[in-house]
């Protein structure tokens, strides 16, 4: 299944113009705060109707506000010579996480879950509620209130609850923004696997990068209502253009594959014919890993040093440089094919003489490719 959205519309001062893609996996609309990522989640959502609107999902109508004669609607969409097609938003099927769970307190966990399952039409496939609880690890749960549950295990429940409406899109908008760190890190496996099992594309806001890079398939970056770039997210995010320049923002995400264990405790990942040593990862040898590397984390030699701490030096070639604002500037790498980002400051680009085509050495120190998570 795959999201196609075009959306036209204005508010005020701002004017939102987008137009992408969300195949199967998880999309993340990334982009500074104001910059029309929830506009964008309400227009799909059929929340707020845009000046103009072309919203599909899997070939169906779900908006198009510039037609009224062409496109095959949805059922129940409302067809008017003004509007075209549009389709409420109870009759598109959009399975919502918010930031905060809204469950039922009044009702168990398995009153809550059998809430989303009655909302499932009666034509389609009924989600299975047991491999559904299994997924988020809340068959324990069942009997309890929202009252008795934590955080991060109220936000399972009430994925499962959007699950089970046999949603054909998954729209999530921040629903990490209100957890702390350890809530996340309880969270964000389960979002994993959601992007690995299901076939529904899945919209999810954030502006935090390495849940971007640890969680999107497809990044949409944003910036004042228009899309700067659109596509899979190692490309989209090792673009300087997207990428953040202030400190501990910006990062590369690099797919890699286990190939050993060490006994002194690291993991040897491959990426290509390149090797990358990081502390030890969770995952048996031949799992993909997906790793995030930090900018700041990165230095770049001109000749392979010799002496050096760092365990990671990789061949590597400039292929862009932006110079940024203030002291610092973006330098993309690649290395095997591999797009990595490394934070400089402008006079090490002068004093290094790099441009574009050089070749170099990137430097990682192991235990900073740390943000690592299994994908496969
Ligand atoms: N009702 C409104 N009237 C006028 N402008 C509005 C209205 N609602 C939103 N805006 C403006 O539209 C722009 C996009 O807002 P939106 O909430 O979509 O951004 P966002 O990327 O989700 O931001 P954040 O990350 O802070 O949530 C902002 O400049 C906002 O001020």
């Amino acid at each position: 299944m795959s999201l196609s959205v075009s959306l036209n519309h204005r508010l005020g001062a701002f004017t939102l113009d987008a137009q992408f893609d969300a195949p199967q996996g998880l999309t993340v609309l990334y982009g500074p705060s104001g910059s029309g990522k929830t506009t964008i989640i309400n227009a799909v959502a059929g929340l707020l109707r845009p000046d103009h609107a072309k919203i599909t999902v899997d070939g169906v109508t779900l908006a198009d506000t510039g037609t009224d004669s062409t496109a095959q609607p949805e059922i129940g969409a409302r067809r008017t010579a003004r509007r075209g097609i549009w389709l409420p938003p109870h009759r598109r099927r959009i399975g919502y996480v918010f930031q905060d769970a809204r469950l039922f307190p009044h009702l168990s966990v398995r009153g809550n879950l059998r809430y989303g399952a009655w909302f499932a039409p009666k034509t389609a496939i009924k989600p299975n509620m047991d491999e559904i609880t299994e997924m988020l690890g809340i068959g324990h749960l069942l009997g309890r209130r929202p009252a008795g549950l934590s955080g991060g295990e109220r936000q399972r429940v009430a994925i499962g609850r959007a699950l089970l409406a046999a949603p054909q899109m998954i729209l999530a908008d921040e629903p990490l923004a209100a957890l702390d760190q350890a809530r996340k890190d309880e969270i964000l496996p389960y979002f994993e696997r959601l992007r690995d099992a299901l076939t529904l594309p899945i919209l999810y806001v954030s502006h935090a990068p390495s849940e971007v890079a640890r969680l999107a398939t497809t990044v949409v970056a944003l910036d004042a209502g228009k899309v700067l770039r659109a596509g899979p997210a190692a490309q989209v995010l090792g673009d300087p253009e997207v990428t953040p320049m202030g400190p501990r923002a910006a990062g590369a995400m690099i797919e890699t594959r286990i190939i050993a264990h060490h006994a002194d405790g690291l993991t040897e990942l491959a990426m290509g014919d390149l090797r990358l040593l990081v502390p030890r990862a969770g995952g048996r040898v031949g799992t993909p890993l997906r790793v995030h590397i930090e900018a700041q984390d990165v230095m770049i030699a001109t000749r392979r040093p010799d002496g050096i701490s760092a365990l990671n030096v990789l061949p590597a070639t400039v292929r862009e440089i932006r110079i940024g604002q203030g002291p610092g500037a973006l330098v993309q790498l690649d290395a095997d094919g591999h797009i990595i980002l490394a934070r400089v400051t402008r006079r090490s680009v002068k004093n290094l003489g790099l441009c574009a085509g050089q070749k170099v050495f990137a430097i990682l120190k192991a235990v900073s490719v740390a943000k690592a998570s299994i994908t496969g």
